[in-house]
């Protein structure tokens, strides 16, 4: 068996990035910027004022008075010049007029007519917005990154209507096994309702793919070849179950027989051992455990890590954490565990305390667990206080 991280460099090699489209600006949230955008303009475009209240000839100290000449407002400028002793009134993003030195806010500033006293000192350039400050024509937003809601705030400031973003990902996924129905129909006496396919779909598209549940592919070899056959055009076809040792387990060899390249199969893992992967046509193949909590992990180790590679990202592990044990750990395997675990808030780093059960059957642990305690491969006893890694759920 490999290791988690020699699995994990497999599945990149595998990995090459897709092309770039352009999409609109409204649809690039979520998506990976595949090109570094360059400001098409400077902002701001000119010297603006940040608050509401008059722009001033000259600084001054507490009591200067000044006689207002006129107004510059937001989209308006005012058109002339301010000698040492004048001032105009001005509002927050107006263009600062010629000859100004400061912006006094109004409720410092007592009026009388066209003349003013401002009540506090002011000192040259306060309140101030200076052309640039924001970004230049020509500055970069670099790639490749996923593109968050602020990121889109920025591009439009930048004049950016469309923008490159690396093609989504295309994944199938491929439920195994007679035992299974969909949610919603009723299980006959021998049977489950499918559930772990769930979590990898949404898991998938919140990396930023696009996910097709193809139909539940029976435990024959007719069956699975069919259902894979359905699979044409994804660029990841993820199948969960069948990949272990059984007479039942047929992904493998029914993969293998339609031309599957393995890169490994089996790795030192807990959960998710019977894990395998490879190239099958155009299309990458992520063989999952069937177990529901097996396929969920390796989904965060291996599928996301693979999805984030293909949109053009680098090829990383998913990052761990550190916290404090809250209690007393045994020994680790002969594999890599890792281990349904709760943070609690600790003094500086979180508390983290494992589970009693690790069965890779109970979702309902999976749920009330938000992070996989690392124990790494042969690790020995550790006390409560020792630091030890996680992987955030
Ligand atoms: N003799 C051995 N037996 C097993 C080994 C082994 O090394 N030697 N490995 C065990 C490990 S570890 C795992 S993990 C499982 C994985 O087996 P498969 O990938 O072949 O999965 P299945 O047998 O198809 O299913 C296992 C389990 O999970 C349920 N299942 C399957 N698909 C789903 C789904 N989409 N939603 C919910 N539940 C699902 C299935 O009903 C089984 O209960 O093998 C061990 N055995
Ligand atoms: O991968 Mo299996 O989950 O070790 O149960």
């Amino acid at each position: 068996m490999i290791t988690v991280e020699e699995a994990l460099q497999r599945c990149f090699a595998l990995v090459t990035p897709l092309p770039a489209e352009t999409v609109p600006l409204r649809q690039a949230a979520g998506r990976v910027l595949a090109a570094a955008a360059t400001a098409r303009l400077t902002q701001p475009p000119f010297d603006a004022s940040a608050m509401d209240g008059y722009a001033l000839g000259r600084a001054g100290a507490a009591g200067a008075g000044y006689s207002v000449i006129g107004e510059a407002g937001a989209g308006h400028a005012f058109e002339g010049r301010l000698s040492p002793d004048q001032a105009t009134r001005i509002f927050t993003g107006a263009p600062l007029p010629e000859g100004a030195e400061t912006i006094a806010i109004q409720e410092d500033v007592t009026v009388s007519g066209s003349a003013i006293t401002v009540n506090a000192a002011t000192r040259p350039g306060d309140n101030i917005r200076r052309r640039g400050q924001d970004f230049a024509l020509g500055d970069a937003l670099s790639a490749p990154r996923r593109l968050r809601a602020n990121d889109l705030a920025l591009l439009a400031a930048m004049n950016i209507a469309d923008i490159p973003v690396a093609r989504r990902p295309v994944v199938a996924i491929i439920a195994t096994g007679d035992e299974l129905v969909m949610p919603g129909d009723t299980p006959g006496p021998e049977q489950i309702v499918a559930s772990n396919l769930f979590a990898l779909e949404a898991m998938a598209r919140a990396e930023g793919a696009e996910v097709r549940l193809l139909p539940i592919a029976r435990d024959t070899e007719d069956d699975l070849r069919q259902v894979f056959a359905l699979a044409e055009g994804a660029d990841l076809i993820v199948t969960i179950g069948g990949a272990s040792v059984g007479d039942h387990d047929l992904v493998g060899r029914v993969a293998e027989g339609m031309g599957l390249e393995r890169a490994f199969w089996k790795i030192a893992m807990r959960p998710g051992k019977p894990l395998m992967a490879g190239r099958l046509g155009a299309a990458l193949m992520l063989g999952l455990p069937g177990n529901p909590v097996s396929a969920i992990v390796c989904g965060h180790l291996f599928l996301l890590p693979m999805l984030r590679a293909m949109q053009g990202l680098p090829a990383a592990a998913s990052p761990t954490a550190r916290a404090v044990l809250a209690e007393d750990v045994g020994p680790a395997g002969p594999r890599v565990h890792y281990m349904r675990a709760r943070l609690s808030p600790g003094d500086g780093l979180p508390l983290i305390a494992p589970f009693v059960s690790q069965d890779s059957a109970l979702l309902r642990i999976l749920t009330e667990a938000d992070a996989l305690l690392i124990r790494p491969l042969g690790d020995g006893p550790r006390r409560a206080g020792e630091v030890v890694d996680y992987l955030p759920l």
